[in-house]
């Protein structure tokens, strides 16, 4: 691109070998890790259970650390656009899963996010060729709430805290999935006004 006196030059792009992006791959590398902790020992209460649940609180929350320092450094990349919301999907799908082989959590409340969460990462490529779609806020408040979700069915607070932690993890896990399907098809609306076709006479 040129400008009216003469070339500019082009901004200097950040490697896509950056902090964030490690500590993203990392979060993905993490996710069959921690479900093989989760499913060892039947997902019973015990050192294996709340080290899963430890670990999957500690990844999910790497999910904010490196789109902070991404954005703090200018180290934004369309690798890491692309492949944040793809370890978010990866350690909470895994998660889902685990519950769900467990016998904790409606197999059709897991297969309702996976279908949901698949679909929009497959649509992110294929549309990749003309724009990259990063995650929107509803996404990211839709992450944050399934990891709240997530994270609270993993630890066994009920034996804790008394049965009434069923119901907080329920309350939390519908919000969740409202916000998980409603933020999908928020996606296509959206996309599909910002890239709608001039009409033709
Ligand atoms: O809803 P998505 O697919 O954009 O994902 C959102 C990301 O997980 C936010 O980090």
């Amino acid at each position: 691109m040129t400008s009216a006196g003469g070339a500019l030059t082009p901004a200097s792009k950040p490697s896509n070998l950056n902090v964030p992006n490690v500590i993203t791959i990392v979060r993905i590398l993490l996710a069959p890790v921690f479900l093989i902790m989760l499913l060892v020992d039947n997902g019973q209460d015990g050192p294996l259970r709340w080290a899963a649940a430890a670990l999957f609180i500690v990844a999910i929350a790497t999910d904010g650390i490196d789109g902070h320092i991404a954005r703090k450094y200018d180290l934004v990349t369309d690798l890491g656009k692309l492949l944040d919301p793809i370890a978010d999907k990866v350690l909470t799908g895994a998660a889902l899963v685990g519950l769900s082989i467990l016998g904790e959590l409606w197999w059709w409340v897991t297969i309702v996010i996976l279908v949901r969460e698949i679909g929009i990462t497959v649509w992110r490529f294929l549309v990749l060729s003309d724009r990259v779609v990063p995650a929107s806020r509803g996404g990211k408040l839709k992450t944050l709430f399934q990891s709240f979700a997530i994270s609270f069915a993993l630890v066994p607070l009920p034996n804790v805290l008394g049965d009434w932690m069923y119901w907080v993890n329920w309350v939390l896990m519908a919000i969740a999935l409202v916000l998980t399907v409603v933020t999908g098809i928020d996606y296509i609306v959206q996309d599909q006004r910002l890239n709608r076709r001039p009409a033709q006479r």
